[in-house]
């Protein structure tokens, strides 16, 4: 769990994070979101340290973090940037295996883990291990700059930006596979994005700055039915807000008996992607089948869209 107690951070007369307090909780995604400047990467930097509150307090798992020397802290968090940092001069190998290096790691331990973080993120070690950052494309260079950020298994990953770079069908597929790790790891991530959509989509609870102060902490869907402030409202984007709150729910509760026709739309479809496929192809109902294919029922246009409407108060 990660704790920040009245957080403040000055530059000269400036504050550029202003009393924020929350709770992460553990084996949680929390999104900080907000425009430039607004103080999300500061906010992120103090949890390890890379910058020093002004004031405040930081707690991780109930220890204060300044407990530790700031470089161990350091050591024991992932940290994942926009353009991956990855030493230019290394291989991908000794990228990921730089953290458990420090460590002290033995040779084997850590030759076994570079191998299973490779497999993990797909790719291969005959063809990768020994390649320089330059041999790779952009999204396998942030693939290893993720890789290289769990290799000593940290509980705690902090990421700024880290698929900003990314274009958006690379960045989709960087999104599912974070998701995925952070799933079957049970690390507890903070990253800090720009963008609304990535905040919806991989935080538990997203976090939303301006010049400084936290203006509200809470779930995707409680931010898209409640906004604090008419900024958060404004970053939400109410053009874009029914089809968000749609990408949150499952087709679980719409789904109802009887047929249809047509293609079938996975069960595990998002009730957003579910409707523009019924758009896109011009009906009214589509049948839903499970991961065996077996149909279990259909779903109709005017029940999704009737769930896009503002929840009631
Ligand atoms: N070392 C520093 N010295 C002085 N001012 C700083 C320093 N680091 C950051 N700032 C200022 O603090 C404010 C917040 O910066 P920060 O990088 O946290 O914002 P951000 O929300 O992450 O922005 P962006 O999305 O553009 O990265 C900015 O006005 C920035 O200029």
């Amino acid at each position: 769990m990660i704790e920040l107690r009245h957080v403040v951070k000055r530059y000269g007369e400036a504050t550029v994070v202003d009393d924020v307090s929350m709770v992460v909780e553990p084996r949680t995604v929390c999104a900080i979101v907000g425009t430039s400047g607004s103080g999300k990467t500061t906010l992120m930097r103090m949890i390890n340290r890379m910058t020093e509150p002004s004031d405040g307090k930081i707690l991780i798992d109930g220890e204060p973090n300044t407990k530790l020397p700031a470089h161990e802290l350091r050591r024991r968090i992932g940290y994942v940037i926009q353009n991956h940092g990855l030493f230019p001069h290394r291989t991908v190998a000794e990228n990921i295996a730089a953290v458990p290096k420090l460590l002290g790691w033995d040779r084997a331990k850590t030759a076994a883990r570079v191998e299973e973080l490779l497999h993990l993120f797909g790719l291969d070690p005959a063809r990768f291990a020994n390649r320089q950052p330059h041999e790779l494309s952009g999204g396998q260079q942030q693939r290893v700059g993720v890789a290289r950020a769990l290799a000593a298994k940290p509980n705690i990953l902090l990421m700024d930006e880290p698929f900003g770079a990314l274009d958006p069908i690379i960045r989709n597929k960087a999104q599912a596979d974070l998701l995925d790790i952070q799933r079957s790891t049970g690390t507890t991530v903070v990253i800090v994005t720009h963008d609304m959509e990535e905040a919806i989509h991989l935080g538990h609870r997203i976090a939303v700055m301006d010049g400084g102060k936290l203006l509200q902490y809470a779930p995707p869907a409680e931010i898209l039915a409640k906004p604090a402030t008419p900024f958060v409202e404004e970053l939400i984007g109410s053009a874009e807000r029914p089809f968000r709150f749609l990408s949150l729910g499952s087709l679980e509760g719409v789904v109802e008996p009887g047929e249809a026709a047509g293609a079938p739309i996975a069960a595990g479809t998002n009730r957003r992607d579910a409707l523009a496929e019924l758009l896109w192809s011009g009906r009214d109902s589509a049948p839903v089948a499970d991961a065996e294919g077996r149909t279990i029922g259909r779903i109709r246009t005017a029940s999704l869209v009737s769930g896009a409407a503002r929840p009631a108060a």
